[in-house]
């Protein structure tokens, strides 16, 4: 059983390794961590130290080369097993670019609805989609534009909306804030800390950014592996 002080997120010697054969180069260190719900870890570390690539194991993008992943007490991914589908709200990403999570065409409702949808099974998106809007302080009325409509910092809040609404235990948020000016970037990242905060979901923040780290529960400084 799940209790509330246990993990949301855990990460048990962790490795990855890109490319095949004589080519295939270590590229995370062993890697341990235990988030618990509502606790926030800052991954910090020199460029290419591996942040993405743990940022891309957590979100079940590709596969471990060992250890495993936890969500929830429950196993999410193993260098043979990828995250469960009917599993796949359960952890959710904020990109670098807010425009990668929406479809250009579209108003930013439609692309957060349909994710919901998708990821939910649930037809009504309403409660959801305005309950995130209002933690992650979005106008509502935003949301009938196209991405390109908005301001970066209002793109990123919306991509929060999108990554919370389907109800996910736990966060990763790759850079999310190093497309804003400075003062942008601040609120954004203050958003994305309390709205994960009030929701009890877990986060896992990448960043080069000290500021935003101080304010994380904790930090996790990682090394290229050797
Ligand atoms: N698709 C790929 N093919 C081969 N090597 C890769 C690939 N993606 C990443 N790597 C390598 O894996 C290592 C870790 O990369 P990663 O992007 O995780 O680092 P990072 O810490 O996020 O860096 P940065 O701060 O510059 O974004 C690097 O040595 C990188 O060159």
């Amino acid at each position: 059983m799940t209790t509330r002080t246990s993990p949301a997120l855990t990460i048990a010697g962790v490795t990855a390794v890109h490319g095949r054969g004589a080519k295939a180069r270590a590229t995370l260190a062993p890697t341990s961590l235990d988030i618990r719900p509502g606790e926030s870890v800052a991954v910090v570390g020199r460029s290419g130290a591996g942040k993405s690539t743990l940022a891309d194991i957590t979100l079940g993008l590709r596969l471990p080369a060992e250890g495993r992943v936890l969500v929830g007490g429950v196993e999410w991914c193993t260098p043979s097993a990828r995250p469960p589908r009917d599993r796949r709200h359960l952890v959710q990403g904020v990109p670098q670019d807010p425009l990668a999570a929406f479809v250009p065409r579209w108003t930013l409702r439609r692309s957060i609805d349909q994710a919901v949808r998708r990821l939910t099974g649930e037809h009504d998106t309403e409660s959801r989609v305005r309950r995130a809007a209002e933690l992650a302080q979005l106008d509502l009325e935003l949301l009938e534009r196209r991405p390109t409509e908005v301001s970066g910092g209002q793109a990123q809040r919306a991509a929060t909306v999108r990554a919370v609404a389907p109800g996910p235990a736990v966060l990763v948020a790759d850079e999310p804030t190093s497309a804003l000016d400075a003062r942008t970037a601040d609120a954004v990242s203050a958003a994305l800390l309390s709205v994960t905060q009030e929701l009890g979901i877990a986060l896992l923040l990448v960043t080069h950014d000290p500021s935003v780290a101080e304010r994380c529960t904790r930090t996790l400084r990682i090394s290229a592996p050797r």
